[in-house]
This record gives C-alpha cells, sequence and structure tokens, in this order.
C-alpha cells in the first residue's frame, strides 16, 4: 500500500468530492426535514378533520401519511448516519466495452442525485462495490442484474474520514498490507462489533455475499470475524431481498440475551432493523405460545466443570442422545401413534341415523388431509360435518318418513280391528312426529359435541407424557435406543419433567412435535435464520427448527474448538451436512483478527491440544504485549493485583477490562470481594443483562462470543484441567483479549 502523504496529485478533487458529497446531502437533508414536517402537518389536520361517520378517506390519507413518514424517517436515519463518514472506498472501472472510466465511491449507504439519478455514493451491499472487496487491479468482473459485466480495475482507494474531514487517503493493491485494517484493529473501541465494512477482508467477503439461496456453515476460528459476518451477511440479505422480503421473516438465533443486546447495537448502523433476534429457548416458547419452565442451562456446564460425580459420563450420554437423530426417530414413531390414535373411536350418529362412520373419518384424517396439521385436519372435518349435515338433514328426514310410511302400513296389514288399527298409527304417528322434531332439533350441537372428542394436548402435554410414561417411552424407543439408554433417559428426566421443569436438550423434541401436530403461528415462521455459535446447538435441534419453519436456507457459523456445550451441541459439521444441509456450502476461516499474535500463539497450544484436529488460527499480523502469568500464593494476593491492575490498566484507557473465572461461583465470589474492599464499579456479567460498565467479571462460558481490550483470568481456587472441556474453556476465555492477557493463579495453568 502507498499512503499518499498529505497532497497526493488528485488531493483537490478528492476535497472538491467530498464537499460536493456533504453538500448535497445537506440539501437532502434540509429537504427531508421539511417534507417530514409537511407529511407530520398532513397527519394532523387528517386527524383533526376525522369524521367518524365516513372516515376511510380520513384513514387512507393517515395510513399514506404514515407510511411517507415512516420512508422519511427512515431516509433521514440514514443521511445522519452517513453524514459524518459518506465514503470510505473508491474504485475505478473501466468497461471492457468503453473507454469511459466510471467512478464509484463506496459508502456504507447509497446516494443518488435526484435530478438524473447519478450515484454520488454507492452502497458497499452493491454488486459493483464487490469489485472493492474482492477485485485486483487488473482485469476483473462483477455481476449485475444477471450479466457479467468485464473491464480493468485501475484504482482501489481508502479514505479516512473523520467527522466530515478527509484525514488521509490510501491507493492499495493485493500485494500491500492492509494498513486501515491494522488501524481498526488497534484502536482500542468502547463500541465493540463495530461494523467492518470499510475493511472486510476478501474471504469474509467471500462468506458475507456466498449464495444467498443455499444454506451455509462457517467453521471460523476465535476472532475470525463470524458474529461481524453474520451481521454483515444479515444486512447484504436485506439489502438484495428488500423488494421481496420482510426482515420480520429473518432471525439471527444467539446464544443468550447478553449476547443479543451485544450484536443489537451493531445491527442500526448496518440497515438491519426489525428482523427477530431471539434464543433457541424464547423462540421455541413463542412458537407454543406458551411458558416453558426451564431449568437453567448452565446448571449441567457447572455440573460437569464443578462436580467430580461419576455421573457426568451419563450426563454427556443423555444430553447427546435427546440431541440427535435417532431421538428424533423415536419421537416420529411416537406422533405416528399420536396421528393413528387422534380420531375419537366411534361412529357418528344424528340420533339413530348413522351419519358418518368412523372409518371415514380415519381415513379422511390419516389420508386425504396428511398434508395438513392436526388442527388443520380437525378443523377441516368439522367444516366438512358441517357442510354435509345441511344437505344430509333433508334425506334424512326422507328416509324417515320413507321408514314410518312402510311402518304403517305393516300396521294396516297387520290389524284388522279398526279400534286396534287406529291405536297402533296413532302411536306411530306420535313416534314420527317426535323423531322427526328431534332430527330436526338436532343442529350442529351433535357435531360440535362430536368435535369436543378429540384430544387437547398441548405439544408440552404430549412430551411430558411420554417420558413420563416408561411403558410408553419403552415402546417407542426399543427398536432404536439400547435398553441402557433408555434407562439412562428416563431416569435423568422423568422426575423433573413430572416437575414440569425442561431443560435446553428437551426444545428440539417440544418443537418437533409442536411443528408436526400443529405448526407454529405464521409470525414466527421464517424464511431465512442466521445461527451464530452454531455448535452449540444439536442435530435435532437444526432439524426440529427446519421443520418448524420448512426452510432450509440457515447460515451457521461457529467453531468447534470453542465447543463448551459440546455434550449437547455438535462436534462435527458433517452431521449436519449429512443429515439436514447436505448442499450447503461449507468454508473455514483461520485468520483472527481480534487479538494479538502473542496472544494467539498462546491459543493455539491449546487448540494443538484438541481431539478435533482443526487447523491452528493465523493472527493478522499484530504484536503486542506478551501474555503474563501472574502466581500468587494467597486469594488476598490475587485480589490485590487485580485492583493494582486495574489502576495500572486504566492508564493505557482500556475501554473494557474482564475478569475471567472459570466458574460462576469464583465470578460471584471475586464481585463480593471488588464490592466489599474496592472502590471500583464492576459489573458481574451472568448471561440476561446488557454490559454497562468497562470493567466485568464473567465466567468462562458466558464470555464465549464478546470481546475485551484486556483479559485477566482469574483462579483462585480453580484451576482448568488437561480434559476437552476444560481446554475448550481454557481456550474460549484466553481468545477474548483484543489486547492484553494476563493469568493470576495459585498454580500454573496446564500448558506451561
Ligand atoms: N475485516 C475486519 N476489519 C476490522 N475488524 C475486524 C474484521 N474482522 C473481524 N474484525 C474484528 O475482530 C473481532 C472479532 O470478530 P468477531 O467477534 O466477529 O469474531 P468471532 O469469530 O465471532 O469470534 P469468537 O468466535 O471468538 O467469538 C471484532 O472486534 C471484529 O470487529
Amino acid at each position: 500500500m502507498s499512503k499518499l502523504k498529505k497532497h497526493p496529485p488528485d488531493y483537490q478533487e478528492e476535497l472538491d468530492r467530498l464537499i460536493y458529497t456533504k453538500d448535497y446531502m445537506e440539501s437532502i437533508l434540509e429537504l427531508a426535514h421539511t417534507s417530514k414536517d409537511q407529511v407530520q402537518e398532513n397527519i394532523k389536520d387528517a386527524f383533526t378533520n376525522l369524521d367518524y361517520l365516513d372516515s376511510s378517506l380520513s384513514y387512507i390519507n393517515i395510513l399514506t401519511n404514515s407510511r411517507l413518514l415512516d420512508m422519511i424517517q427512515g431516509d433521514l436515519r440514514q443521511l445522519i448516519k452517513m453524514k459524518e463518514n459518506p465514503y470510505f472506498g473508491r474504485i475505478d472501472f473501466i468497461p471492457a466495452d468503453s473507454a469511459m472510466p466510471e467512478k464509484y465511491y463506496i459508502g456504507k449507504f447509497s446516494l443518488y442525485r435526484k435530478d438524473n439519478q447519478e450515484p454520488i455514493v454507492v452502497d458497499w451491499r452493491s454488486p459493483v462495490a464487490n469489485l472493492y472487496y474482492d477485485g485486483r487491479l487488473g482485469q476483473v468482473s462483477y455481476q449485475a442484474e444477471e450479466r457479467e459485466r468485464f473491464g480493468d480495475l485501475n484504482l482501489k482507494r481508502q479514505y479516512v474520514i473523520e467527522e466530515g474531514d478527509l484525514e488521509e487517503i490510501r491507493d492499495i493493491d493485493v500485494t500491500s498490507r492492509d494498513e486501515l485494517l491494522q488501524k481498526s484493529l488497534s484502536e482500542k473501541s468502547d463500541k465493540r462489533l463495530n461494523d467492518i465494512v470499510a475493511t472486510i477482508q476478501e474471504e469474509q467477503n467471500r462468506v458475507i455475499r456466498q449464495d444467498l439461496q443455499k444454506p451455509m456453515i462457517v467453521q471460523g476460528v476465535a476472532g475470525s470475524g463470524k458474529t461481524t459476518i453474520a451481521l454483515h451477511r444479515l444486512s447484504y440479505f436485506l439489502y438484495q431481498y428488500q423488494d421481496k422480503l420482510s426482515p420480520d421473516k429473518v432471525m439471527i438465533l444467539a446464544p443468550n440475551n447478553m449476547f443479543i443486546d451485544y450484536i443489537s447495537q451493531a445491527l442500526p448502523d448496518l440497515g438491519v432493523e426489525k428482523i427477530t433476534q431471539t434464543t433457541y429457548n424464547e423462540y421455541v416458547q413463542a412458537c407454543i405460545r406458551t411458558k416453558i419452565n426451564m431449568i437453567d442451562s448452565t446448571l449441567k456446564l457447572k455440573d460437569l466443570l464443578e462436580t467430580t460425580s461419576e455421573n457426568k459420563e451419563e450426563t454427556i450420554i443423555v444430553s447427546q442422545l435427546k440431541g440427535s437423530i435417532k431421538y428424533e426417530s423415536v419421537m416420529k414413531e411416537y406422533l405416528i401413534d399420536i396421528i393413528k390414535n387422534y380420531v375419537p373411536k366411534e361412529d357418528l350418529y344424528i340420533g339413530k341415523f348413522k351419519f358418518f362412520s368412523y372409518k371415514k373419518i380415519q381415513k379422511l384424517f390419516l389420508k386425504d388431509y396428511r398434508y395438513l396439521t392436526i388442527d388443520q385436519r380437525k378443523e377441516k372435518i368439522n367444516q366438512l360435518l358441517k357442510k354435509e349435515f345441511k344437505s344430509k338433514k333433508k334425506e334424512i328426514i326422507d328416509k324417515i318418513e320413507e321408514k314410518f310410511e312402510e311402518k304403517y302400513e305393516s300396521i294396516l296389514f297387520k290389524y284388522q280391528d279398526a279400534e286396534e288399527r287406529k291405536v297402533h298409527s296413532i302411536t306411530l304417528l306420535d313416534n314420527k312426529e317426535q323423531r322427526l322434531k328431534e332430527v330436526k332439533a338436532e343442529t350442529f350441537k351433535t357435531i360440535s359435541q362430536y368435535m369436543r372428542k378429540f384430544p387437547k394436548h398441548s405439544s408440552i402435554d404430549y412430551y411430558k407424557n411420554l417420558l413420563t410414561d416408561e411403558k410408553l417411552f419403552k415402546q417407542y424407543s426399543q427398536d432404536i435406543l439400547d435398553e441402557s439408554e433408555i434407562d439412562l433417559i428416563l431416569k435423568q428426566t422423568a422426575e423433573t419433567v413430572k416437575k414440569n421443569q425442561f431443560e435446553t436438550e428437551d426444545l428440539a423434541g417440544i418443537l418437533y412435535l409442536q411443528a408436526k401436530l400443529f405448526g407454529i403461528p405464521e409470525d414466527f415462521k421464517m424464511k431465512y435464520i442466521v445461527i451464530d455459535e452454531g455448535q452449540d446447538y444439536s442435530l435435532f435441534q437444526y432439524r426440529a427448527l427446519a421443520i418448524a419453519n420448512q426452510t432450509r436456507l440457515f447460515t451457521i457459523l461457529g467453531d468447534l474448538a470453542q465447543g463448551i456445550h459440546q455434550y449437547r451441541g455438535t462436534n462435527n459439521w458433517e452431521d449436519i451436512l449429512n443429515h439436514l444441509l447436505p448442499k450447503a456450502n461449507y468454508i473455514t476461516l483461520q485468520k483472527s483478527y481480534r487479538t494479538t499474535i502473542e496472544i494467539m500463539d498462546l491459543a493455539n497450544q491449546l487448540l494443538m491440544n484438541q481431539a478435533n484436529n482443526l487447523p491452528l488460527a493465523e493472527p493478522v499480523v499484530r504484536h503486542d504485549n506478551k501474555p503474563q502469568m501472574l502466581e500468587c500464593k494467597t486469594d488476598e494476593e490475587i485480589f490485590s493485583r487485580c485492583t493494582q491492575l486495574i489502576d495500572e490498566l486504566n492508564q493505557h484507557n482500556y475501554t473494557s477490562i474482564a475478569f475471567i473465572t472459570k466458574t460462576e461461583k469464583e465470578a460471584e465470589e471475586l464481585t463480593h470481594k471488588f464490592n466489599n474492599d474496592s472502590t471500583f464499579e464492576v459489573q458481574l456479567l451472568q448471561g440476561k443483562e446488557a454490559m454497562s460498565k468497562n470493567i466485568v467479571i464473567v465466567p468462562a462460558h458466558l464470555a464465549k462470543g464478546l470481546e475485551f481490550d484486556v483479559a485477566i483470568l482469574v483462579n483462585m481456587n480453580t484451576r482448568y484441567n488437561t480434559n476437552e472441556l476444560e481446554t475448550k474453556l481454557l481456550y474460549v476465555a484466553i481468545t477474548r483479549a483484543c489486547i492484553d492477557y494476563i493469568s493470576l493463579v495459585k498454580s500454573r495453568l496446564p500448558f506451561n
């Protein structure tokens, strides 16, 4: 890269361009403000003139103006965001079929001249902007409107514009190191997860723009930008499908609410609004429209980390089974029987007339309507019965008349005596009248009564029933699971489920039953789903999600090396590729952007100790302090080093410092100490709250996905063992640091 010092040849031209852009934006902003005032005025007028008797016109007026106001406000928000930094890059492209160079300034949002549609700034997500990220100088091409445009890229330029002033200009080519990236990485930011549109790297760009019609799995090392890429891909997706898909059909799943808060701060800047951001747990509850009493999902991890009980092995087996395709098969067998036994086993009579046989209704339910959920099948049958009843009513009456006619004739024939004949005839007539009255009076009540005999269980009821009824569970699982597996699942689940308590591992089964039996509400049916920390979800969780949403458009990002929830998650991507997304693009990211070479070298030692043979991370060249390992003798000494470190680090103006403990208990103890014995304000992170302080204390498993300028690992009464789970946990903890990593221990960590 050649940084153009102070006055590059076209410096004045660039300055003029910036002034022109800013002036134009200013004029558009003014216009937008005026239109906003005008539209607001229109709405006010419409409300004042609202005539309650004939209000349709006023309502239309209000509606139109409200939509206009929404649009103007959206434009205004974008313009305000752009004002300080209207663009960050430029490319000069000479199309092969013309000698006229096309100059494109690239920014976060596009800006067109209203009079002639000339692009002043093009959006980073537009097709031509791909050349900025992907194209090398020389011959290039890009895809626009189904057609490939060939040409020469003869300039790629970066700008640093701060508060509207042009600070730096750099021309780049592929061989040069990206200084803007270095600058952006070394900057301490109080806002984590910045948008990175100016410095997206080639491999990241490929993930962001990868075929949106296909699922994708990204395995990326810690700090490779997975979360950041997930958000940018969402932004790209919404831009590409802005006219075809509403953002509320797009969902991002994250591990907990603290993480959602963390990512949601970055979304508005990327133009991503109104998408669903939730956790798997909350999503399932929304789908079944019922609050589930969930057992804290971290308890199991805590158990695995803190206790030495022999049950560990069993706990892991049960969690893995519940996330497996075998468990789905058990649910499937169960489901087949639920559906088979759903229709009440009786014929439907209207009076004494057999209106519909069980067999006939069962056929409708199982065959004719099999493409519908059982709720929908039930409704269809209800409607059909009512319709049939209307048309059959006359037929039934005729039949009764006919029958009585026959009986009457036999009376005439049987009784010669006039008096006797009369008595019998009168009785018969009375009976007939009574019968007809009954039939006529028989309204839809009979059908309603019949419909009420269908079961009324919810998906939770069914799930609970299966796991608390030993005989039932065995019946459906005996050909799928081993006897010991069946016993283990029952042993570990029956008691809690009986008390209406469920674990994360149960959610896939509940969602599966809900989707297959009743379907999920339309508002929660997504078309496109992005899943971060994807290694934490089981195959069955993914499959249930796909069945419920009837989509395979998943973008899954994760890192198996950070799979601390591996007991209930995924430990290889092949399973998901083979059993759910065979057409998915599988991409690996090895470059790590978060942290320094010194810290990543340490983390790589832990990667080498892992069984999954993952390639080592390649840190983007950036040096800083060597990680420090400070051995202390007592808890008091550890605590006093903690406070000393804060004093020292504060002098470097670090914006975020995290004390990362191995367990929750230790995090609580440390917080207690800080609150009692120091004046520092610290925040204990527990997974639900937003991060609001610069100094946080967090157990390692909750720090996953987050990052801090400095990570200080504190081990007072704990140490990381060399087993798989704890190696992963330590890997997570170490890779949270952007700049400095310090470890305070009473005994050295295993790999030193
Ligand atoms: N191209 C880039 N330009 C600037 N910063 C980047 C770039 N790519 C990633 N980063 C920064 O690197 C850091 C790590 O990114 P991110 O948290 O998205 O990684 P991750 O793969 O999700 O990490 P982990 O799995 O460890 O949680 C973030 O601060 C992000 O802003």
